[in-house]
């Protein structure tokens, strides 16, 4: 493999595949791709193969090369609206070079819910095997397992470049099991120990979780699983048809139109981000767009791509009008900052010794029933299936009214076979333990737009949080939860008698009105931003068909977390990777058959 920053020794290249963004699901088509193709991979960042702070899972947070913000358009907030920023990775492994490395899927119901909504094959009985495909799953040792990890065989894979474990140590036992036995009273015992998170049975669940790292055996340390440490950078990964060109961007993306009406992506423009010339590198097979939810809309609406009339505001010249391109945009809304004083005598073992561990050891998927109770879960299907799509359709969230109600329909389906309403994730630290709990299922739709031709531009973030009355319906029940586990033994004896006083999070006691305005005031973005290309039918604003071509293109597709058109993934890595292996795997067929 060739990974270069230097565009001199390019010349007069040719390639089969050109893919744009060198991120989480990008390298993972790339390396499939190019066992018997050759490849080019353009990525904005660098290459930061040495660097430990994004190697080290136990560095998260830390700011690296890779760790980029967007700053979004104006938020709901408890006072009006409030400013809140969209941190992105940028180099190689994007996102999965500095994310968090919570190892969670989608689940059963949610990918019901997408194939639901008009993309036949991706169920989750066809989508489960590509997933498996990426991974291989570390089984938990038997100390492990005495400590409370778990996992079910046949959902996993084994032999695949992902590197999936639990952590090594197994940290902090005494918290994750105090985690573990409050829950299951503060949800009255309707949430039980699941075997395996994974394994896309969605009711009710708690467990310790894994996560993308692995352990290296001659350090002896966990180490990240990125995508370029698992399709990449191994001994085992090189390919030397793969050429990839890292501190690039793509400008746009060049087309000709053929006779029967369908634009043909011919190749890339391409810049260096430290400025010069731009290059033009052509693809003679297909250009597979990987950007990342924020990016990928952007560089199709360079390219002419996208809502005719607003591409003409912009001077731009409409090559193909495609209103979903940048619409349906979707993230789930994140409660932290829930940060309960440690008492001093309690005895959390095994944390390590500076306090700093990995997010979400336990985490708890409530479904409605579990969290809204059977009154409380008539009440939000209702509100589901009657839902008011005039404040989606006046910011350009949705492009028909039908686009919304229908994906509310199809949610409210999932909620009935028991997909998770909620997240709550709990994680120990050196002097407080914390609580963060996140929407899964969001029906809040905003947008991404581009407001200048500049490819180094930001594009205007939009998500509309909260926006949906539901959304902040699931928030302020996620809220209650977080204040009934700091006063409820066992997780309660671990801390200061003032503990939830202390933390900020509102009283057991408080107001609905009160809990909204703390929720309002302190969510922040999700990090888990889908669906700004989604993979839906045309006519409801989707922008890819299920075999991820953009639609009215004969060779254009998207693999990245943009052309996920339901909020269905809880973190969203893993299934990414599943989305490369099957983008791969119908790009290699597509080419088999020509
Ligand atoms: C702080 C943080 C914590 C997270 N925690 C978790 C977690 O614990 N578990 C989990 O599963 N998920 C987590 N996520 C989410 C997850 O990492 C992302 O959803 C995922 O990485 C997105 O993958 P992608 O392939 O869609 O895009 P990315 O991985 O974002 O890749 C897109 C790439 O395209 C490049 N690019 C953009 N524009 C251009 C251009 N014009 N030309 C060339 N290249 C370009 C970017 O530099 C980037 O490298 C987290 C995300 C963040 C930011």
């Amino acid at each position: 493999t060739i990974i270069t920053n230097d565009t001199s020794i390019l010349e007069n290249s040719s390639y089969e595949y050109i893919i744009i963004g060198g991120g989480t699901t990008a390298l993972a088509v790339a390396n499939r791709l190019s066992a018997n193709h050759s490849v080019l991979v353009v990525e904005r960042g660098p290459d930061l193969v040495n660097n430990e702070v994004v190697n080290d899972p136990f560095m998260f947070g830390m700011p690296s090369p890779c760790f980029f913000q967007v700053n979004l358009a104006p938020q709901l907030g408890s006072n009006d609206t409030k400013m809140i920023p969209y941190t992105h990775g940028s180099c190689l492994g994007g996102g999965s070079s500095i994310n968090s490395m919570i190892g969670s899927r989608p689940t059963y119901a949610g990918m019901s819910a997408v194939e639901a909504l008009g993309n036949p094959g991706w169920g989750w009985n066809d989508f489960l095997p590509f997933m498996q495909k990426s991974e291989t799953f570390h089984p938990p040792n038997p100390t492990q397992h005495a400590e409370g990890a778990n996992y079910l065989a046949a959902v996993h894979g084994f032999e695949g470049p992902v590197g999936v474990s639990f952590l090594q140590p197994f940290l902090a036992p005494t918290f994750q099991n105090a985690a573990k036995n409050t829950t299951h009273t503060v949800f009255d015992g309707t949430v039980a120990l699941s075997p395996d998170m994974g394994d896309g049975f969605s009711g009710g669940h708690y467990a310790s979780y894994y996560y993308h790292i692995h352990f290296n055996e001659s350090l002896q340390v966990d180490r990240r699983s990125s995508s370029a440490w698992s399709y990449l950078y191994p001994q085992t990964q090189q390919r030397p048809g793969l050429t990839v060109l890292t501190g690039h961007l793509v400008d746009t993306i060049m087309t000709s139109h053929g006779t029967d009406g369908n634009i043909t992506a011919t190749g890339v423009l391409v810049e260096p981000i430290s400025g010069g010339t731009a290059l033009a590198f052509n693809a003679s097979r297909e250009v597979i767009l990987s950007a990342g939810v924020l990016y990928s809309p952007t560089i199709l609406q360079r390219s002419g791509i996208g809502n005719a009339t607003f591409l003409q505001s912009l001077g731009i010249e409409p090559v193909l009008d495609l209103p979903g391109v940048g619409a349906n945009f979707q993230d789930q809304a994140l409660l932290i900052n829930a940060t309960f004083p440690l008492s001093p005598s309690a005895n959390i073992t095994n944390v390590t010794a500076d306090g700093v561990t990995l997010l979400g050891l336990v985490i708890t998927h409530p479904t409605t029933i579990d969290a809204l109770g059977p009154n409380g879960t008539s009440a939000f299907d209702s509100m589901l299936r009657n839902i008011s799509t005039e404040h989606a359709l006046s910011v350009g969230g949705v492009i028909t009214a039908e686009t919304l109600t229908t994906q509310a329909a199809l949610i409210a389906d999932a909620y009935q076979i028991d997909h998770p309403l909620m997240e709550l994730f709990y994680t120990p630290g050196a002097t407080m333990l914390e609580i963060w709990a996140q929407s899964v299922l969001p029906l809040s739709r905003g947008t991404i737009r581009i407001n200048t031709t500049n490819p180094a531009a930001d594009p205007v973030a939009d998500p509309q949080y909260l926006s949906a009355e539901v959304d902040l319906d699931v928030m302020v029940a996620a809220a209650r939860r977080m204040s009934s586990m700091a006063v409820t033994p066992p997780f309660s004896d671990l801390l200061t008698p003032t503990a939830l006083e202390e933390s900020g999070v509102p009283p057991v006691g408080a107001t609905d009105e009160e809990v909204r305005q703390w929720v309002l005031s302190t969510y922040i973005a999700g990090l888990h931003g889908v669906a700004s290309n989604s993979m839906m039918p045309r006519e409801l604003g989707g922008v890819v068909s299920p075999q991820l071509l953009v639609y009215g293109t004969t060779n254009l597709r998207i693999a990245d977390a943009s052309i996920v058109p339901l909020s269905v993934f809880p973190h969203t890595t893993l299934g990414l990777y599943g989305v490369a292996e099957k983008a791969a795997d119908m790009i290699l067929q597509a080419a088999e058959s020509t």
